[in-house]
């Protein structure tokens, strides 16, 4: 641990005011800091003493300009940086890794969440390992057998578990995002499985399954008879990632309040569960999930642009199944060789089957595969499962979408259905332009009914909004 009186921070900024303030109040704090007010002063006094930690605005005018701070930072990369800024940016991810930066803050921050975010970088010091050369074959085998649970050996899927490799060593706030199906959970676990939490709890909190009015007490717990219905004590599921890492699915569909709560819970890291008045501090790790575009929402004004920041600082994007080439061949065998029954003759696909694979759009990505490939086995007669035995949206291919001739074609009962559905569904979700609590009011469903029936068919409610 760092986070001994002694720790030494640098801070860089061209504001005088802000720069004083903060030195003052971190010293009072114990910390040992050195104020600089330029880029060259930063550099100087980085190659001349020690730190353990950088507080810096990156945008600041003079020299700090980002390449100049890309050439130095590889003299100063074991000390954490958090970037303070007044003009945000969100790097990539790569960038930020390569940058070392621990957390992003947008001015003007709080003198408590300041404090909070060096307290906890410092307490979490992390080693980033050097980047792996996507060309070098070693290094990409090393990773794909490092990582077996996340199939696929396309171009950005080695980047990506070069990625998470890397991140999954630091400790900082993660946000994935990427079209529904294309494995958000998956690389979240990953990520948990490879860090310093491995041994304790890896929490799914679904955030479309918790109304706005009993979010604190879903997330922070409550104590017996704090509210109508509280009729027994009750631990937060923030408690139940104490040391572990909590995982936000559907993070875009958080209600503002809520948002707003979120965001200090991840600041602070401490919480008063509803009718106590004893706050309770933990210790966890932060991954969001959505397949909303958060920078569209925060634009406009649905999503909190401090806490899109905040998750940012590593922003991971899963590229969907259909640019990811041959993956969808290596998954559908996989997938096949789990969810064959044993004593079931089914072991491979035909050619014809394959190319139908690599030839569709995959609106629903990954999940859609793997239930195409539980459908086919369940309905294969031999060792090969065939093109007959694939779902009808999947054969149309083959027709070049002319099935005009004869909407259905020779689908069974069940594929009919399900093909009215997802047309219903596509057709109802575009005439309420994304608005899933009105396509739910229409369709009679609840919004969290409505949610897991676009997430079956694959339709992201998002690509619908104007
Ligand atoms: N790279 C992968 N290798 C093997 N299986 C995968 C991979 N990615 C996803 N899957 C499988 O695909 C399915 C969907 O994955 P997951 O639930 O992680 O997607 P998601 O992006 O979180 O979806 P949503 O946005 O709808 O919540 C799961 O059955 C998962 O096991």
């Amino acid at each position: 641990m760092n986070d001994s009186p002694l720790a030494r921070i640098l801070i860089a900024d061209d504001e005088p005011l802000y720069l004083r303030t903060t030195g003052e109040l971190l010293r009072k704090s114990g910390y040992e800091c050195v104020c600089v007010a330029d880029a060259n002063a930063a550099m100087e006094a980085l190659r001349r003493e020690r730190f353990d930690l950088v507080l810096s605005d990156l945008n600041m005018p003079g020299n700090l300009k980002l390449e100049l701070l890309r050439e130095e930072r590889r003299h100063w990369s074991h000390i954490p940086l958090i970037v303070i800024t007044g003009v945000p940016s969100v790097p990539t991810a790569i960038e930020s890794i390569r940058l070392g930066i621990a957390d992003y803050l947008l001015k003007p921050v709080s003198y408590e969440d300041l404090l909070g975010s060096v307290q906890r970088v410092l307490a979490h010091p992390s080693h980033v390992p050097e980047a792996t050369d996507p060309a070098n074959d070693i290094a990409q085998r090393t990773l794909i057998e490092k990582y077996p649970e996340i199939v696929g050996n396309s171009l950005p899927m080695l980047e990506l578990l070069d990625i998470i490799d890397r991140v999954a060593q630091t400790d900082t706030n993660i946000l994935i995002t990427g079209e529904s199906g294309t494995g958000k959970e998956v690389v979240a676990r990953a990520i948990h499985d490879h860090s310093q939490r491995k041994d304790n709890n890896f929490q799914v909190i679904d955030c479309t399954a918790i109304p706005d009015a009993l979010f604190e007490s879903v997330l922070f717990g409550h104590v017996k008879g704090s509210f109508t219905g509280a009729v027994k004590d009750q631990t937060g599921l923030l408690s139940h990632c104490h040391q572990g890492t909590a995982f936000f699915d559907e993070l875009g569909e958080l209600p503002a309040t809520s948002q707003a709560k979120l965001l200090r819970a991840i600041q602070e890291q401490i919480f008063t569960p509803v009718g106590k008045s004893t706050p309770v501090q933990v210790d966890t790790r932060f991954i969001c999930a959505t397949n909303r575009n958060l920078e569209t929402e925060v634009r406009e004004g649905r999503f909190r642009q401090d806490l899109y920041y905040r998750l940012g600082v590593i922003h991971i994007e899963l590229p969907p199944l259909r640019e990811r080439g041959e993956d969808c061949v290596l998954l559908a065998k996989r997938f096949l060789s789990q969810l064959r029954p044993s004593g079931s003759p089914v072991t491979q696909f035909s050619d014809e089957t394959l190319d139908c694979f690599r030839r569709y759009e995959w609106p629903g990505n990954i999940r859609e595969l793997r239930n195409a490939v539980e459908r086919a086995i369940a309905l294969s007669r031999g060792e090969t499962i065939e093109f007959a035995d694939l779902p009808e949206p999947l054969r149309r291919v083959r027709d070049g979408g002319n099935h005009l001739v004869s909407v259905f074609g020779d689908a069974s009962r069940d594929d009919a259905v399900e093909s009215a559905e997802h047309s219903y569904l596509s057709s109802l979700i575009e005439k309420h332009a994304g608005n899933i609590s009105n396509a739910a009011q229409q369709a009679g469903l609840s919004r969290q009914g409505m949610h897991k029936l676009l997430k079956k068919h694959g339709i992201a409610a998002a690509d619908y909004r104007k």
